[in-house]
């Protein structure tokens, strides 16, 4: 295995009884598809700070870090690449403004049943049936580009360590 240089990331999912809100990506890593908010979680900062902060950058939703609840701890590897990206992931439904397009995402809300899986990361059609169901999860996708998962774990866990 390579000797991967670990990242800390955020991915933040807003979501109520029937919607979930996804920002179409317009530009960088992921350019193209719908996902939750989110990046790199930057020196001097928890990952919940990180979390509320790129929620405000990328649609202009507020919300405290406190009220960010974590559902997900996902590791992506790449065969092209010696980065780890450790993503930590929250929802919430606890905030302030309206969801307003910027230079990175242009949200929108979608029906539950309506998520545009075809879309997205291949991963998040995994997943993200566990987080609809509220429950938590952990796992690991290893990617061959951006499209061909070559492995994979995923798991429901009952809480996290940290
Ligand atoms: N396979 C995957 N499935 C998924 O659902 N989300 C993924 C993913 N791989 C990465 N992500 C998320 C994590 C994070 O929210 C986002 C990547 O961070 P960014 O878009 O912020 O990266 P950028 O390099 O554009 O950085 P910033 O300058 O920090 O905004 O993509």
């Amino acid at each position: 295995m390579k000797n991967y240089i670990r990242k800390l990331f955020t991915l933040v999912l807003i979501r109520d009884k029937t919607r979930v809100l996804l920002g179409y990506k317009k530009r960088g890593f992921g350019q193209g598809r719908w996902n939750g908010f989110g990046g790199k979680v930057e020196a001097g900062e928890t990952a919940q700070e990180a979390a509320a902060r790129e929620l405000g950058e990328e649609c202009r939703l507020m919300t405290a870090p406190e009220n960010l609840t974590k559902v997900g701890e996902l590791e992506f590897t790449f065969e092209e690449s010696d980065t780890l990206m450790d993503v930590k992931i929250f929802t919430t439904n606890t905030y302030t403004g309206i969801p307003t397009e910027t230079d990175e995402m242009r949200p929108e809300w979608f029906p539950l049943e309506k998520i545009p899986y075809s879309h997205m990361w291949p991963d998040d059609e995994l997943w993200y049936p566990i987080f609809l169901r509220g429950n938590k999860f952990k796992g690991a996708f290893h990617f061959k580009g951006h499209d061909i998962i070559l492995s994979q774990s995923l798991s429901e866990v009952e809480a996290f360590t940290n």
